[in-house]
């Protein structure tokens, strides 16, 4: 096999020369963008979605619901904003879908493909077949659905549907993903017996984004009842019923604003984060509180989020289980901060883009760190770090995580930007324009 020129290229991560100042206008949340079209395409009547994501994780999901039929037509605003408008259609195969390496596509699609009426065959990168799916197929397989999926219980496999899924209780264990049960519950509106899900397993990671799934069904008029408003615990109900179409703006993506709210962190510099929404079930609104125990300082105005770095960066001891996405970024600040931190409850990292508790250790110790791996994630003693390579195992986090190292060590150079395309395209160019401004 040759190997694909961008997947060695490196990029010579730039340095501080001073504090940052700046202001960074953060595109959409994927995971929102992602819910909003599956939700859209299921509804009964057309829907818009305002200021989309488009990265590599959302067009895949766009191809796949227009490969079953759903109509996406892009507009753009006299202000530039791009508009997605989505036409709801009887979904139907033969069709192939793509996954790539976005989870949410790989787990949020088998179920509407059980709605369609005719076979869709799913494939995607090599990590995608790695990635946990059991609790998706099993599932759907108990509520009627046939699945061939070559006893692997992972990708490649196929969906047979009949236009049509029964639906009604399953139990899953969902520790090794929160997006099995957000999977069921976004299509469940249309299982002719809706869906009670039970989560089975030992711990579940990730609640902040099964919130954000429960957030958005009610958005468009889905029964849903939940263990947070008055449900069993662990349960999950979600009435049959028809979904509104919607006219949403997309709110941006926190967790991708993580690496430039580290960088005021970092350089004792100043960012501001334009439409930081008030209200938000997005895990990056955690950064408020997590990066200000680090040594920050935020103020949230109806204009966004205005945060501060004192110059200082502390450790922290902290249980990562509800906003696992934040993790590399947050180790990137730990390793330069002026004492050691523990980030715990993130044992399903290693089942991510790469196994993420794994990689940072290589990649932060490659640079002269001292990074032990726990049972459930990291331990980080701060040391003098040196230039190197930063590789990034087709991980977008790995990536933005040793951009932020790279703002304080000289000669870091970072394998792969470019696989920030899957939720952040513009990394790069986002990254030099924000150091463009800095005080020195
Ligand atoms: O539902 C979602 O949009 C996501 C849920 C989380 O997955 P896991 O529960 O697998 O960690 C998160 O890490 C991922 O980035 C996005
Ligand atoms: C875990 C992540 O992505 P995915 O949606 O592919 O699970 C992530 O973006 O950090």
């Amino acid at each position: 096999m040759t190997e694909n020129p961008a997947h060695t290229a490196l990029w010579p991560a730039p340095t501080a020369s001073g504090a940052v100042d700046a202001t960074v206008h953060v595109p959409g949340s994927k995971s929102v963008t992602n819910r909003a079209l599956v939700l859209a395409a299921l509804a009964a009547e057309p829907g818009v979605l305002r200021r989309p994501l488009r990265s590599r994780d959302t067009v895949l999901m766009a191809a796949a619901l227009r490969a079953l039929g759903v109509g996406i037509e892009q507009t753009t605003g006299p202000d530039g904003a791009e508009a997605w408008h989505v036409t709801p259609a009887d979904l139907r195969g033969p069709a192939t879908v793509d996954v790539g390496n976005a989870g949410t596509v790989m787990r949020f699609m088998p179920p509407v493909a059980a709605l369609a009426d005719g076979q869709v065959r799913f494939d995607g990168d090599p990590r995608s077949y790695e990635r946990p799916l059991h609790g998706v197929i099993d599932a759907l397989r108990v509520l009627g659905a046939e699945i061939d999926d070559e006893g692997r219980g992972s990708l490649p496999l196929t969906v047979h549907g009949t236009g049509s899924l029964k639906g009604g209780r399953v139990e899953i264990d969902a520790s090794s993903s929160s997006q099995f049960v957000s999977a069921l519950l976004l299509s469940a509106p249309r299982f002719e017996e809706g869906v009670e899900v039970r989560h089975v397993g030992s711990s579940l990671p990730s609640m902040a984004h099964i919130r954000m799934t429960v957030d958005m069904l009610r958005e468009v008029g889905a029964q849903v009842e939940e263990p947070e408003s008055g449900g069993e615990p662990d349960v999950w109900k979600v009435a049959p019923g028809a979904l509104r179409g919607r006219d949403l703006t997309i709110e941006p993506d926190l967790s991708n604003a993580q690496p430039f709210m580290a960088a005021a962190l970092v350089t004792g510099g100043r960012v501001s984060i334009p439409d930081w929404p008030a209200r938000t079930t997005q895990p990056g609104d955690k950064l408020r509180d997590i990066f200000t125990e680090m040594g920050g300082s935020c103020e949230l105005t109806d204009k966004g989020l205005e945060f501060t770095g004192s110059g200082k960066i502390h450790g922290i001891d902290v249980d990562l289980s509800e906003v696992g996405e934040l993790t590399p970024v947050i180790a990137a600040v730990a390793a330069l901060a002026d004492g050691p931190s523990t980030l715990r409850g993130v044992a399903h990292l290693r089942l991510h883009e790469t196994d993420r508790l794994a990689a940072l250790t290589k990649e932060i110790n490659g640079l002269g760190g001292d990074v032990t791996e726990t049972a459930d994630g990291l331990h980080i003693r701060p040391r003098a770090l040196h230039g190197g390579t930063f590789h990034t195992y087709d991980d977008h986090r790995m990536a933005t995580a040793g951009s932020v190292i790279g703002l304080a060590v000289d000669g870091v150079q970072i394998e792969n930007v470019a696989t920030t395309a899957k939720t952040l395209p513009d990394f790069p160019d986002m990254w030099t324009t924000m150091l463009g401004n800095q005080q020195g």
